[in-house]
């Protein structure tokens, strides 16, 4: 894997806690980035972590990078500032429970990185991810192709890998998308799930795929997953690093990569003015095309019934300018 060095690509962190650093990590590993800023309202956590990710240098296998902790007006020249600060859930509360704290946490921070003549494009990861980041577009006031949220790239991660276990097949041979709200509301696309190639259906052998017990089952353990983890070690970040950092590759390398976001849904579907999970190209303009996706009618309404969900907590906590 080598990338074009001639050009230096920019990343801002913005929270260096448990997701933030897990990214980072991801991206020293991966050698996308030249440039890495941590900033974080902790400056000692942030400075800590940027110490510790350089001790790592000469054992990376890209690229050195330049990695430090800093302030807002690093995101001026940057090509992607990604927001991984706020409140996580307590084992027990759902993301929505965050909704409140986390859009003023938001405002504050999205206000500061335009502040700094900021014009490159937002990712957001913090929870409720698809409201937070409709809350980044409203105070940003940039294109909605360039505020973008980590939407379900997890979801389907983790949907793709559990089948994979299920039927033993290398993941990246799954295919399969998890859609609608990161949170509990989401819904897998059981009328497009193949592998290598084959629909589901015929290669499990399997009547009727969304009455199938073992799938419902590998449903369920996708949607609840960050509470199982979160019941056993209080907070989950690696797996939403390594996507996050997935995102960064596609965005930087102007990849036209089609991943799980969280995008601006304008009537399609039937479903306006709502951030949601939808696969869509993604690349250095940010989300070029969202997929029209054929679902079926019961796709079709969980979708729907996700949207509304997302809209009204949105109407909620959309921060008053
Ligand atoms: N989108 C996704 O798939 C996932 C999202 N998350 C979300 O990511 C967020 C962060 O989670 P963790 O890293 O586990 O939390 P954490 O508590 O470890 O870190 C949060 C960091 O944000 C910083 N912070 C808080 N307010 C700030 C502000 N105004 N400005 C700058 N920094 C500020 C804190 O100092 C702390 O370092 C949570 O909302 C969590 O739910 C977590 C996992 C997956
Ligand atoms: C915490 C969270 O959003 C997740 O692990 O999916």
């Amino acid at each position: 894997m080598t990338f074009d060095q001639s050009k230096t690509r920019k990343v801002v962190i913005i929270g260096t806690g448990f997701v933030g650093a897990s990214y980072a990590y991801s991206l020293v590993n991966q050698g996308i980035v030249n440039e890495l800023v941590l900033v974080d309202l902790n400056k000692e956590r942030a400075e800590g972590e940027a110490r510790d990710l350089n001790h790592g240098m000469p054992f990376a296998f890209a690229s050195p990078m330049k990695i430090r902790s800093g302030d807002y007006d690093e995101c001026k020249n940057a090509d992607l500032v990604v927001i991984t600060a706020g409140a996580n859930q307590a084992p027990g509360e759902t993301r929505l429970d965050l909704a409140a704290k986390n859009a003023k946490i938001m405002k504050g921070i999205v206000t500061s990185i335009m502040d700094s003549g900021f014009k490159g494009i937002l990712l957001v990861a913090t929870n409720p991810v698809d409201v937070l980041t409709h809350v980044a577009l409203e105070v940003s006031n940039l294109p909605k192709e360039r505020v973008i949220g980590s939407g379900t790239i997890l979801d389907t991660a983790r949907f793709r890998y559990l089948l994979s276990e299920y039927y033993q097949v290398d993941s990246r041979n799954v295919h399969a998308y998890i859609i609608g709200e990161h949170g509990d509301s989401e819904l897998p696309v059981w009328s497009h799930v193949q592998i290598g190639g084959v629909p589901i259906e015929k290669y499990g052998k399997i009547t009727d795929v969304e009455k199938d017990p073992d799938m419902i089952n590998i449903y369920e353990n996708v949607r609840d997953a960050a509470y199982h983890i979160i019941e056993r070690k209080g907070a989950t970040y690696y797996g939403i690093g390594l996507g996050l950092a997935r995102l960064t590759k596609a965005i930087l390398y102007n990849e036209n990569a089609i991943v799980t976001v969280s995008a601006l849904f304008e009537g399609e579907y039937g479903i306006d003015n709502v951030y949601l999970g939808i696969p869509a190209v993604v690349n250095e303009y940010g989300v070029r095309e969202k997929l029209e996706l054929d679902l079926n009618e019961n796709e079709l309404k969980k979708l729907r019934e996700s949207a509304a969900i997302l809209k009204e907590m949105t109407e909620n906590v959309m921060p008053k300018s």
